[in-house]
């Protein structure tokens, strides 16, 4: 993926290089410094395919380190936001594992397989710039683990959501279990949704704290998903993705681990032109200093 040059206009551009390379994904830059990823197999409701798995992995790794990304919305095209893992994809894979009568063989092979998907979606967490999802309707088994691993989620008030993963006979085995009750911060709700798969509705998501805002529709969830980004993209970066950097280490670590992990960043990054120059245009209140790519 190649930057792109900043675009000051307005007009929506696309990422030069990104929207050929990927076949699953549709890639544009709308604002200067904000990445839009759209999950684009409308025809199949978004259902992960696995090379939809690999290019979220190849695209998220590439905008980690694209300095002309600075924030990045996740949404998606068609009907729904995303009806989890393809289904057919699951019975090539079943396929594939007939070929071998080993049962260590085929445990081989979906253990590289599980990796790989975990990776994927972890590849959103592990993006230093702050992702924000923005949800339409079904979001579901897959769909579910996608959106937890992201920094902010957004939805509009007809979205559902599923953690499905039970009716098709299996533990969510990419993020929901590890990631969905941090999210929400109740073990007592995220484990009656991981065990029943019931589906919940945006009004009890956005109650719950899964979503931090709901849309009227579509057009409204993209329009406030954009602006949240384009806000974040116009920080300090350095101040941006040390933020992100500590509160993702900061789940998994005491109080006192986040305090140290931080402080031991911070006696660089606080010698950053980024602190300077942000402290100087609060003092002057200049509303919009430039800060140097990243
Ligand atoms: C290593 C493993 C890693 C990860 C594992 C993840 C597990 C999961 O993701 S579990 C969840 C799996 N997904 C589902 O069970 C979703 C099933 N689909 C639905 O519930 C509904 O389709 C819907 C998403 C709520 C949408 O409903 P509606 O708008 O009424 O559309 P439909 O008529 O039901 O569907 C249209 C068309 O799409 C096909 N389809 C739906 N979901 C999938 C899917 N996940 N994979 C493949 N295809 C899917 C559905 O069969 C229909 O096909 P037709 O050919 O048009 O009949």
């Amino acid at each position: 993926m190649q930057p792109h040059r900043n675009n000051t206009s307005g007009h929506r551009q696309p990422a030069a290089n990104a929207t050929g390379h990927f076949k699953s994904l549709a890639i544009s830059s709308p604002k200067p410094f904000v990445f839009h990823v759209e999950l684009n197999r409308p025809k199949k409701l978004n259902a992960i395919s696995r090379e939809m798995w690999i290019e979220i992995k190849d695209c998220f790794e590439a905008l980690a380190i694209n300095p002309d990304c600075r924030a990045i919305v996740l949404s998606a095209a068609g009907k729904h936001f995303c009806a989890g893992i393809d289904l057919s994809s699951m019975m090539s894979m079943g396929e594939q594992m007939g070929e071998y009568d080993d049962v260590a063989r085929k445990g081989v092979i979906l253990e590289r397989t599980i990796k790989l998907y975990q990776d994927s979606i972890s590849s959103v967490e592990r993006c230093p710039k702050p992702v924000i999802m923005a949800v339409h309707q079904a979001c579901i088994g897959a769909g579910v683990d996608l959106i937890t691993a992201a920094d902010i989620r957004y939805s509009t008030q007809d979205a559902f959501f599923q953690v499905k993963e039970v009716d098709i006979g299996m533990a969510a085995d990419v993020g929901s279990l590890q990631r969905l009750p941090k999210a929400i911060g109740s073990q007592s709700l995220a484990r009656e949704l991981c065990f029943t798969g019931r589906r919940f509705e945006a009004a009890e998501a956005e109650r719950s704290g899964l979503v931090s805002r709901t849309f009227v529709d579509k057009d409204a969830l993209l329009a406030g998903a954009l602006a949240l980004a384009e806000d974040i993209a116009g920080k300090s970066p350095i101040a941006i993705q040390t933020t992100k950097e500590s509160m993702v280490y900061s789940l998994e670590h005491t109080n006192q681990e986040g305090l140290d992990h931080i402080r031991i960043i911070n006696k660089l990054h606080l010698q950053s032109e980024d602190f300077a120059q942000a402290v100087a245009a609060q003092l002057t209140k200049d509303e919009k200093p430039v800060f140097a790519k990243l």
